[in-house]
């Protein structure tokens, strides 16, 4: 765990370091070659490809029916998953749902100067793909999270990918989850392939129109590659959380939270800065206290080696320019007066607000999606949300004496543009 003081000589420097840019390539070269040859060969040689790659990252030999989860795995997941588990679900479905209503674009029109009338028109998409991950944990949340955003929407097809073990296996809890939001179809297919499959499709696979959800540096190079053939919502990566506090903060709940955040996985980072030292100690201590006794012991001290750092501040100021800098994925900011620190806050994906906030609710249950902008991606993306999955049209509509109010400028930006059939095409129709 890298603790520095605002005293420290490496202080500055390192700071300077926490202003993040998520760019391109940043996966590496090779990660960037890997995905750019399975996207090729997906393309070129469709189920194929897919089978063969399934086989060798995932261990599993599939066919064109059986790269589909059958109606007999859903009921079957269906008996097997216990009733906490129903209503766990059915609480953050109920609750994302009611969000992504207040989210969603609505229907509007209005008149210009002119008289023209003007709108916008807001439909779901007809066919999208979510990406679940599998490989570590079962991220029964991540269906949620993605796929139930679609079915507020009103989606009518929602294809999910997600890779199954050597076994074909996907658990039922995640299986139960990806149909309770919305899921129509769905592969055993992860990775670079699982995400060409659905963009570019195969003969067994409808390609759709936009993929959505996270996934290790290989699923989020290859949507960043395939943008043009569909859009997607955001490149999120490794999850984060930065805690800003001052000393009227409890220092057993942010250990809480910082080690929550490093049981995701060895590649979480974790971060905290307060302009109170006696914080900054309490902090220290309680998580060597709480750590040993957590069951993800392993990735939490891989992270709290190399992905974890306190910093004490001089000022409260200063930590929220370092927020602002670093763009977390999560912020949780915990200070006296809330709102006025609220408003200086601009890059953070997720803002949780005050002690009793605990991310893990976000993660889980409270509504918005935990599909958020990672490395410094909040700069310039947003997290995922119910209207990524509206398209939207403008309309315009007028009558005679719109026209003509509109007439002059027209011809104008015709005759500089050199275009005067435009111009034409609007005279023909003013009545003199
Ligand atoms: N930001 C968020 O909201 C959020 C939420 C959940 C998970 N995540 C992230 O998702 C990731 C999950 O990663 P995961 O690996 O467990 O599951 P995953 O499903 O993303 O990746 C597994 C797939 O990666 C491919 N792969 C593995 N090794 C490869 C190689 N050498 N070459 C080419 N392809 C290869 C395989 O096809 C495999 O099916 C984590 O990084 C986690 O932090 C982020
Ligand atoms: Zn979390």
């Amino acid at each position: 765990m890298k603790v520095l003081s605002h005293k420290d000589s490496a202080y500055a420097r390192f700071v300077k370091k926490l202003d993040r840019r998520a760019v391109p390539g940043a996966a590496g070269k090779q990660v960037e070659e890997i995905v750019a040859g399975i996207i090729a060969d997906v393309q070129k040689r469709g189920n194929a490809a897919v089978f063969e790659y399934t086989q060798r990252f995932d261990g599993l030999k599939l066919t064109a029916k059986s790269m589909f989860v059958s109606e007999a795995e859903i009921e079957e997941a269906y008996a097997s998953v216990d009733e906490d588990v129903k209503k766990a679900v059915a609480m953050s479905k109920r609750n994302i749902h009611a969000f992504a209503k207040r989210s969603m674009r609505k229907d509007w029109k209005a008149k210009n100067k002119e008289g023209v009338e003007v709108g916008e028109r807001f439909t779901p998409y007809d066919r999208v793909g979510v990406y679940v991950p599998g490989g570590k944990a079962p991220l029964v949340s991540s269906a949620l999270m993605t796929a139930a955003f679609g079915q507020a929407a009103g989606v009518p097809e929602i294809l999910a990918a997600t890779p199954a073990g050597a076994d074909g296996k996907i658990n039922p809890a995640l299986l139960y989850a990806l149909v309770e939001s919305g899921a129509t179809e769905i592969i055993k297919v992860g990775g670079a392939q699982g995400i060409a499959a659905m963009a570019l499709g195969t003969k067994s696979v409808r390609p759709v129109e936009k993929i959505f959800g996270p996934g290790n540096t290989f699923v989020v190079e290859a949507k960043r590659q395939l943008v043009g053939a569909v859009s997607i919502d955001l490149l999120p990566g490794p999850s984060e959380v930065l805690i800003v506090a001052d000393k009227s903060a409890n220092a057993r709940f942010i250990a809480a939270d910082m080690l929550a955040q490093a049981e995701h996985a060895g590649d979480s980072v974790v971060g905290f800065a307060t302009n109170s030292k006696a914080l900054l100690t309490r902090v220290q201590k309680e998580i060597e206290k709480q750590a040993p006794k957590l069951s993800r012991e392993k990735y939490i001290r891989e992270v709290l080696k190399k992905g974890t750092f306190c910093l004490l501040t001089k000022t409260l100021e200063e930590a929220v320019e370092i927020c602002n800098a670093f763009a977390p994925e999560h912020l949780s900011l915990v200070v006296e007066d809330e709102e006025k620190w609220l408003d200086e806050i601009r890059t953070a994906g997720a803002i949780y607000l005050g002690p009793l906030a605990a991310v893990a609710v976000g993660d889980f249950v409270a509504g918005p999606s935990h599909t958020l902008p990672t490395g410094g991606s909040g700069k310039s993306f947003s997290g995922l949300r119910a209207d990524q999955f509206q398209r939207r049209a403008s309309i315009v509509r007028m009558d005679q004496a719109a026209l003509k109010k509109s007439l002059a400028a027209v011809e104008t930006f015709a005759r500089v543009e050199g275009l005067d059939a435009h111009g034409k095409s609007v005279s023909i129709r003013v009545k003199k």
